[in-house]
């Protein structure tokens, strides 16, 4: 998942980077003394051109930002004011967890296709007037309710306004807008493989497949494979907790392997240091949690000609498909950088060299 966002966003998202810099650039000067007078002309021509280039982009414009209804179901087209019901610190002081709301006679039906996984919303924030798409861990509930793990980055424009919202303030958001389809039964194994709070999709999968209703059977088995720097900065207990109980209740449905780059710094409060995986995730750790897959096959199933072949037969006729998400040279790393024009670009790094083609991998 790249902070600047990767995915068909509309135009309004798209400008409000070039907006920010050329804002930066109208400010910067280099040149001195006798040398200011010759580059006058040049720089009110360029004064001229960046406050026409400011105008057009600034001006309010229908298909750049879309309008506020109050009074209208949540949907993609128009935003919607929510309000912040909570905002909890987590262990990694740069993220949050925060809970909006919308009211319940704003939501579509709850059937729609539209909330089924992997889908996110766009929260504006209101003070520059740009969007950024975060993702519901939990989906929508009834009360209209979506919980949220959200970073701030240092010089991060939406991250850092939004940790500084206080409950009960309101914030604009549009969605749902689809991430990722997902198809039960389309795979034998989903690999996901994420770096930070890239892990936000695969929970919101995770939860809806299997945390939120344990007994319902699925055609598709999960390895979750993540990484962040330090254990502090894994997933808050509240998102670890459910997915760790599961993985080892129903070894044969999720496998969740965790790693660090280093062990430095307090222990995560929930996972001791002693299960984490030191070092980044390479090939090696990608074959091996699928090797581990294989032998938690629970055994009445390897025994029995019920379905799919047993043992590496199985393994090598499997339907595996690789998701990847965080931050953008971790994708590159794992699966190959993003293609021009927001595309998904070739199948390179890791997941390459391992001989993966294109329909079994997916960029996030
Ligand atoms: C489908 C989707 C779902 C997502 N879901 C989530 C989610 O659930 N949780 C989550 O936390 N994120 C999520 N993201 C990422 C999120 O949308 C934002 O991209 C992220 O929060 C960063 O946005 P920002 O406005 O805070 O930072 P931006 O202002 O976009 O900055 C991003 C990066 O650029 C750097 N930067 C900014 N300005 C400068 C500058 N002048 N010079 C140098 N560097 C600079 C910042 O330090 C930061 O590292 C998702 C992304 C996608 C595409």
């Amino acid at each position: 998942m790249l902070p600047l966002g990767r995915h068909q966003l509309p135009r309004v998202y798209l400008v409000s980077q070039p907006l920010r810099t050329a804002g930066l650039r109208l400010y910067s000067h280099t040149a001195e003394g006798a040398s200011r007078k010759r580059i006058r002309p040049l720089v009110y021509g360029a004064f001229v051109t960046g406050a026409v280039a400011a105008t057009y982009l600034l001006w309010p414009n229908e298909s750049r930002s879309a309008p506020t209804y109050s009074n209208e179901l949540l949907s993609p087209t128009h935003f919607t004011p929510a309000t912040l019901v909570a905002s909890e610190p987590c262990t990694d002081s740069e993220t949050r967890l925060l809970t909006l709301a919308v009211p319940p006679y704003l939501l579509p039906s709850r059937e729609e296709l539209m909330f089924n996984p992997i889908w996110s919303i766009f929260v504006k924030d209101d003070d520059i007037q740009v969007e950024r798409p975060y993702t519901p861990l939990e989906g929508i509930d009834d009360e209209g309710r979506m919980k949220f793990w959200i970073k701030k980055y240092p010089k991060g424009e939406v991250g850092r306004w939004l940790h500084s919202k206080k409950v009960g303030d309101k914030i604009e958001i549009r969605g749902p807008l689809k991430t990722w389809p997902w198809q039960d039964g389309k795979w034998d194994e989903v690999v996901m493989i994420s770096g930070g709070t890239g892990i936000t999709p695969f929970y919101q999968l995770l939860h809806h497949t299997i945390l939120q209703n344990p007994s319902r059977y699925l055609n598709t088995r999960f390895t979750l494979l993540h990484a962040s720097r330090r254990p502090l900065e894994l997933p808050p207990p509240q998102m670890l907790a459910p997915l760790l109980s599961s993985a080892q209740e129903h070894p044969e449905r999720l496998n969740v392997v965790l790693h660090v780059d280093t062990l430095e710094g307090p222990e995560h409060p929930l996972v001791a240091s002693s299960v984490l995986r030191v070092g980044r995730i390479n090939q090696r750790a990608i074959e091996s949690a699928l090797e581990v897959d294989k032998r938690k096959e629970s055994w009445w199933r390897s025994l029995l000609p019920i379905g799919a072949k047993a043992g590496p037969e199985r393994q090598e006729s499997k339907r595996i498909l690789y998701l990847v998400c965080g931050p953008e040279p971790m994708i590159a790393a794992i699966a190959g950088p993003f293609g021009r024009d927001f595309s998904q670009g070739v199948v390179g790094g890791i997941l390459g060299s391992m001989g993966c083609t294109k329909d079994q991998v997916y960029k996030l």
